[in-house]
């Protein structure tokens, strides 16, 4: 049973939203630079659909993946040289081939408009979410950024949605998560916060068995879930 209050029963003050996979689509551009990696190593190229599956975690996590879904094992040494290589490859990749997901940018300003503050807890570098929230004009619309690469443990881990909670000053019961994966649930569960899930973002579960408070088809739909 849901213990948190309905949305309308007590409307949100602040909502956080996931990068990859909510705001943006950013799996060709991952997959291209995991691609260019594997062939540092040659290691043959996954296809988009198997990095899509590979996201969610933080940069190591989809290195780690990459790398065992060829049953390739990394010394501890080449596991931060990857990392490194990864960050590399990665940082000239970051919007080329990525897009917005629809309703985004309405959705942030309509959530400004009303009176809520803003953020985006993400599990991807901080510098690199910061780039691609500029790039699709977005970073005058946020209060708060926080990364994978902050200090905090990640998603699903509770502490960075705490922390965007306390940047903004209000509640976990205030506050409500935007998200595609059950990472995303995972913290919004575990930091007391509600939650939505997107569908269509980069899940290996259905988006209706991760668990959330609520599952909506697209971005633009979050304004009547907060008005109804
Ligand atoms: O970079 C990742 O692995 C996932 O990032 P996200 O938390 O924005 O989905
Ligand atoms: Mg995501």
């Amino acid at each position: 049973m849901n213990a948190n209050p309905a949305f309308a029963d007590l409307p949100p003050r602040a909502v956080f939203f996931d990068l990859d996979g909510t705001l943006v689509d950013s799996a060709p551009d991952m997959a291209a630079a995991v691609n260019e990696l594997m062939a540092r190593y040659g290691l043959a190229p996954h296809s988009l659909e198997a990095v899509r599956g590979m996201i969610g975690h933080g940069v190591e996590k989809l290195i780690e993946r990459a790398f065992a879904a060829h049953s390739h094992a990394l010394g501890l040494g080449d596991q931060s040289a990857s990392r490194e290589q990864m960050n590399e490859i990665y940082g000239r990749h970051l919007t080329q081939l990525t897009t917005l997901r629809p309703g985004a940018g309405s959705a942030l300003t309509a959530a400004r408009k009303a009176g809520m503050r803003t953020g985006v807890v993400t599990n991807k570098p901080e510098g690199f979410s910061r780039i691609v929230l500029a790039h699709f004009g977005l970073s005058d619309e946020l209060d708060v950024v926080i990364g994978g690469d902050a200090g905090h443990p990640k998603k699903p881990a509770p502490d960075m949605l705490l922390a965007a909670c306390h940047a903004c000053g209000c509640s976990s019961a205030q506050a409500v998560m935007v998200g595609d994966s059950m990472a995303d649930v995972g913290a919004a569960r575990a930091a007391g916060i509600r939650c939505i899930i997107v569908r269509g973002g980069y899940t290996e579960l259905a988006a209706e068995a991760l668990g959330a408070d609520r599952v909506i088809d697209v971005l633009d739909q979050l304004e009547s879930v907060f008005l109804r």
